[in-house]
């Protein structure tokens, strides 16, 4: 997948941009100028949301009322346009002039890997973030997997409130069990190929373990699909009665965690707690090249990726080391320096809201 061009008109402080992209595209300039906002804009594009906020109209440009986003795209060996406008409290998205309905489908049609200090910060906040974030990554793997995850939370909503007016909840069992069991096993599936491939990352980037990646359920893990299909009911079953008492459901992906520890003199240590800003950085850029090695080996779609603000923290040896594992991807990447081996490659200078090639 290839974003050739982007047309942005008031996305917060971008008033009316028309950007033609390369492969490599840097955007640089002083802080607070709009680097992030051109790549909040691409993720808009092609995820219809904003990976900052869930309030959608503090993003229209102050003093305007609607914002609108078009990008040619190369996908699948086709042109697609897309189109996203937002007014007011309406939000439409288009593939090729036709509205989409279900946009929620685009994080597997447009596959996206963002590195983003949001995405940090929100791996820090608490498990359902750091769901959020595998969800989304396995969901860009397989459409399946992102079906069954949004039929199982809407299983669980209907199971939840049987629950909380004292009714028989077995109606919703086999249906809970069957969804959640397979998101369970392909979840334990992706965590152990993350595991793998966060070792081999780790040991390219700095020659040794950095990283260990857990998943933590709240139902035992089984080797196959049946097994775990199986230990979910056991364990619905074991909890029934602290279910009633509860009046909410106490097992299942809903409840589970991914915990990331840094792995340092034979010591591990939680990298959310004790990480140093500087491990938990490396950490989450570990973490994320092993997405991306994941995603490109097993989808056809080439991924775009959104770096934001991450490239330049790290030490050049680092940094050129990473750009191994990136480069033949598209990329859009912000820094508020120049970085000097990448001098060559394309960059726009962004100021103030406006943008100029090669300044
Ligand atoms: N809805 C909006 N309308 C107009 N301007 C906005 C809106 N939302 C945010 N801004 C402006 O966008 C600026 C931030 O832009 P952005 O986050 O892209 O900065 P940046 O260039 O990435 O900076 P840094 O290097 O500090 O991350 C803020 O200064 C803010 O004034």
């Amino acid at each position: 997948m290839r974003l050739i061009d982007l047309k942005v008109i008031n996305f917060r402080n971008l008033k009316n941009l028309s950007l033609n992209f390369f492969d490599v595209n840097i955007f640089y300039g002083e802080n607070a100028q709009g680097k992030t906002n051109i790549l909040e804009g691409i993720y808009f594009l092609f995820s219809g949301k904003s990976f900052r906020t869930k309030n959608e109209k503090e993003i229209i440009r102050w003093g305007e009322e609607s914002f609108y986003l078009k990008g040619n795209v190369d996908w699948q060996s086709q042109n697609l346009i897309l189109e996203t406008a937002l007014s007011g409290e309406e939000k439409r998205i288009k593939i090729n002039q036709k509205n989409l309905k279900r946009y929620r489908d685009m994080v597997f049609l447009f596959p996206i890997i963002l590195f983003s200090q949001e995405e940090i910060e929100n791996f820090k906040k608490g498990p359902s973030q750091r769901r959020y974030l595998l969800n989304r990554f396995i969901s860009t793997l397989s459409y399946k997997y992102h079906k069954a995850l949004s039929e199982y939370y809407k299983a669980l909503y209907q199971r939840n409130l049987t629950l909380k007016n004292e009714r028989d909840v077995s109606l919703w069992n086999s249906t809970l069990i069957r969804l959640g069991g397979y998101i369970l096993f392909e979840r334990r599936n992706v965590m152990e190929e993350i595991k793998r491939k966060v070792k081999e990352v780790s040991n390219n980037l700095l020659g040794r373990d950095f990283l260990e990646v857990e998943y933590l359920s709240s139902v035992p893990l089984g080797d196959s699909e049946e097994e775990m299909l199986k230990n979910f009911e056991t364990m619905l079953k074991e909890k029934e009665w602290e279910e009633k008492r509860k009046k909410y459901t106490l097992v299942g992906p809903h409840r589970d965690d991914v915990i990331l520890r840094v792995i340092r003199d034979n010591v591990k240590y939680d990298l959310r707690k004790f990480g140093s800003a500087g491990e938990k950085k490396l950490g989450y850029i570990i973490w994320k090249l092993a997405q991306v090695e994941i995603l490109s080996e097993n989808r056809k779609e080439k991924p775009i990726l959104l770096i934001d603000d991450l490239f330049g923290d790290l030490d050049e040896d680092k940094q050129r080391k990473v750009w191994e594992g990136i480069k033949n991807f598209q990329i859009f990447l912000t820094t508020p320096i120049r970085i000097e081996f990448l001098k060559d490659f394309p960059h726009f200078l962004v100021k103030n809201g406006e943008v100029i090639l090669n300044a």
